[in-house]
């Protein structure tokens, strides 16, 4: 059997312009060659992905996350690249992060062939280790290094990557056990878990070491081994279980996934075994938000009359066609008299009158006659133009006097069409109104649909959003009586009231789920609940509990008792680093929205994060629900002045609640609101917008001086200070 291999180049060049890039072609090359030569086919190699990306933790780890997925089928990843001394080679703190297993006999067989050639080899700092099933070795970048490195453990390698292909038996026995707590509570799986907590030989190094003597003794019978890994699938769960601390591995979509080990009877980790090390890449802002995009459900097409007013805020699905030409008479645009504009200058008897009318009568008017109109009325045929009433004088009135019979056109150079409206020179017939995708915004919109009759219009649905609080801790601030003497340790519950205002002032319409408390069961419950209840949410955003703290039940319930697919669980960026963002399937029916899963925003519980993850990544991924074009996702950036210097943080992009003002010269100014805390949400006083400030690492500077520019995303009126 051929193992499957992936080569990352990593190299700000080479993905600028992948012509200079040697190394990857000739570790090809390398591989091509391999396989021929090799008699035993179980020592065969096929590279079955490649790719380049430029020196960015986020861009290598999502190459490793994805092809290290079970779908892939990979077994070996070489990255070329990155792993010197200059402040560009980060390769090997990408790699480490997600690495589960490391593999340090590796590293230690690669620097002894290169030292042998060169003392220089000190300056290579490779790492190389397992992630899920693959193995992830770090190469240098040159093609003749990486050949070299890779040339002192290959032959040797074969062997451990076919015990990892064994991994999968395991873990599905480890889901096998885990199905059986689920579904059978009380006996034999209480009896599983508990020879799980409390077997003595579980996760001690003793147990470690006799398992891997095992392995040593059968390092060269791969079938054997296999057996011996099957056999003692749950004390591998354990011994796992207790030594790594960072328990995670990944699920077949390739995402970071908290293991099935290190947990309580429930299935999530238990305070002493809990990860103390965050298993969820850091991704920047930028990716996160096109992952959010990308997993945005598809809207829902709903008819809305024009008389609801949820039509304001709303995206038309199709474009909208006028039925009929506006106006469609001749209408008058003032009240005077309908002439013939050759007549001219003169005294003119008066044949009619036509009034602005639902009943008005076709006539027509001859050379040397007028008639008189009202503003909208009917122009009658043979008349080309009206003269108003101000450039008149009536000269004669019939019997009785309240008619006029003979009035004086005053008004000189009459040209045709003056004063008139022509049938369809507002609107003509069969023009497009509102392209699809157009958001109605205004009134007048809807007036301009009604002008043309139309009283129904095909939009999309607007997100059903459910909003709840997380925590122990917290005060119900809904309660119908507000007792507002807290108790010590208390806290109201604010986030929900910010959250829910915040989408209305986006224009849509969130329902109020109410608190719930960190506690596993409850959590799982309520969840569950407000998933697969008859509500029909598409999105559901929770606060709090989603860090690092022994109560932060989000992510584990997520994925282990929902079945989510967490697509990411932490941002660089300030406030808001442990934002969350998963999918979760509907397994239910009932009140189901048309995408059968809805999108799961779960915000950290500091007040002000939550609201800026609202702003950043939930409010774009609602806007595409609801069918806005890409353009239109994001809060409007623009760029200010400061008026004060800003503190850059030391490694992540913040964003700053700033009040941006017009001043005395016109020009755009951005003022902080005070302290920036993310527990403070008195940061969201006066505060209109966002200031995007980017990283020391970034700008290679700790602050931007007043005066200098940079870019606000608004979310609130400008005016002046
Ligand atoms: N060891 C680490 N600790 C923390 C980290 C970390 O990386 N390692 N990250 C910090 C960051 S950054 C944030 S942000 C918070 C996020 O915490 P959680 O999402 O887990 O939220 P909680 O622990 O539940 O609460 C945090 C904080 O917010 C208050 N809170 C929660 N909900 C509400 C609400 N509805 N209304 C008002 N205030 C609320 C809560 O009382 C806490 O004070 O984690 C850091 N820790
Ligand atoms: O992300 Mo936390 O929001 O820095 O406090
Ligand atoms: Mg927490």
């Amino acid at each position: 059997m051929a193992f499957k291999v992936g080569i990352l180049v990593v190299s700000d060049t080479c993905s600028k312009d992948p012509s200079q890039d040697q190394t990857g072609p000739a570790l090809i090359s390398y591989f091509d060659n391999l396989s021929k030569e090799s008699k035993r086919q179980d020592h065969n190699y096929e590279v079955s992905k490649t790719a380049i990306v430029a020196d960015v933790a986020s861009e290598i780890q999502r190459v490793l996350i994805n092809w290290s997925s079970d779908s892939e089928d990979i077994r070996l990843i070489l990255t070329c690249g990155g792993t010197g001394f200059t402040k560009h080679d980060i390769t090997p703190e990408a790699v480490s992060e997600l690495i589960t297993r490391p593999a340090p006999g590796i590293v230690h067989a690669m620097l002894t062939e290169s030292l042998r050639k060169t003392p220089y080899a000190i300056m290579a700092r490779p790492v190389a280790g397992v992630i899920g099933k693959t193995l992830v070795i770090t190469l240098p970048g040159s093609p003749r290094g990486a050949k070299e490195n890779f040339g002192a453990v290959s032959s040797t390698l074969c062997h451990a990557l076919a015990q990892l292909e064994h991994t999968g038996g395991r873990e599905l026995h480890m889901k096998m056990n885990r199905t059986l707590h689920d579904t059978e509570p009380g006996s034999s799986e209480s009896k599983l878990g508990e020879k799980c907590n409390s077997d003595k030989r579980c996760g001690s190094d003793q147990d470690q070491d006799h398992n891997n003597n095992h392995n040593h003794k059968h390092e060269h019978n791969h079938e054997h081994n296999h057996d011996h890994n099957n056999e003692h699938n749950h004390d591998h769960n354990n011994e796992h279980n207790h030594d790594h601390s960072h328990s995670h591995n990944h699920n077949h979509h390739g995402l970071v996934k908290h293991t099935l080990i290190n947990q309580t009877e429930s299935g999530v980790p238990s305070v002493v075994k809990r990860p103390r090390k965050s298993p969820y890449p850091m991704l920047e802002i930028e990716d996160a938000l096109q992952i959010v995009l990308e997993n945005t459900l598809k809207p829902e097409v709903t008819t809305i009359s024009i008389e609801d007013p949820e039509l304001i805020g709303s995206i038309l699905s199709k474009p909208i066609f006028s039925p009929m030409d506006v106006p469609n008479f001749p209408a008058s645009i003032v009240d005077g008299y309908a002439v013939v504009s050759t007549d001219g200058p003169g005294v003119y008897p008066l044949d009619f009158a036509s009034c602005a009318s639902a009943h008005s009568e076709k006539r027509s008017v001859e050379s040397g006659l007028i008639a008189r109109v009202t503003t909208g009325a009917p122009v009658p045929a043979g008349a080309d133009a009206v003269v108003m009433v101000e450039e008149t004088e009536v000269v004669s009135t019939q019997e009785g006097g309240k008619e006029e019979d003979r009035v004086l056109i005053k008004a000189q150079n009459v040209k045709p069409g003056d004063n008139i409206r022509k049938p369809g020179s507002d609107l003509s017939k069969g023009a497009e109104i509102f392209a699809a995708g157009h958001q109605i915004t205004n009134g007048g919109e809807i007036g301009l649909l009604a002008s043309v009759g139309i009283r129904e219009v095909s939009v999309y649905q607007k997100p059903r959003i459910g909003v709840l609080s997380t925590g122990d801790e917290l005060r119900n601030y809904s309660d119908t009586v507000l007792d507002t003497s807290l108790s010590y340790g208390e806290v109201f519950d604010s986030n929900r009231p910010s959250l829910i205002s915040l989408l209305r002032q986006f224009g849509f319409k969130p329902i109020d789920l109410d608190i719930v408390r960190d506690n596993e069961g409850q959590l799982e419950e309520t969840l569950d609940a407000a998933i697969n209840g008859k509500l029909g949410l598409d999105y559901l955003i929770t606060s709090g509990g989603v860090s690092m703290g022994e109560k932060d039940y989000i992510k584990p319930v997520i994925q282990q008792k929902l079945n989510g697919k967490i697509h990411f669980g932490r941002i660089r960026m300030k406030p808001g680093k442990p934002t969350t963002f998963a999918t979760v399937k509907r397994n239910s029916e009932d009140g189901s929205n048309a995408n059968g899963h809805l999108n799961f925003f779960a915000l950290p519980g500091n007040p002000a994060s939550a609201c800026v993850a609202m702003l950043l990544l939930v409010i774009p991924s609602l806007r595409k629900f609801q069918g806005l074009s890409e353009k239109s996702l994001q809060l409007t950036h623009i760029s200010v002045r400061l008026a004060e210097p800003m503190k850059l943080d030391a490694t992540r992009v913040e964003y700053p609640r700033v009040q941006v003002f017009v001043d005395e010269n016109g020009d755009l100014v951005a003022k902080s609101t005070g302290m920036q805390r993310s527990s403070r949400i008195g940061s969201f006083k006066n505060a209109n917008a966002l200031l995007r400030l980017p990283s020391e690492a970034e700008l290679h500077k700790s602050v931007l001086e007043q005066g200098e520019r940079a870019t606000v995303l608004v979310f609130g009126h400008i005016g002046p200070l």
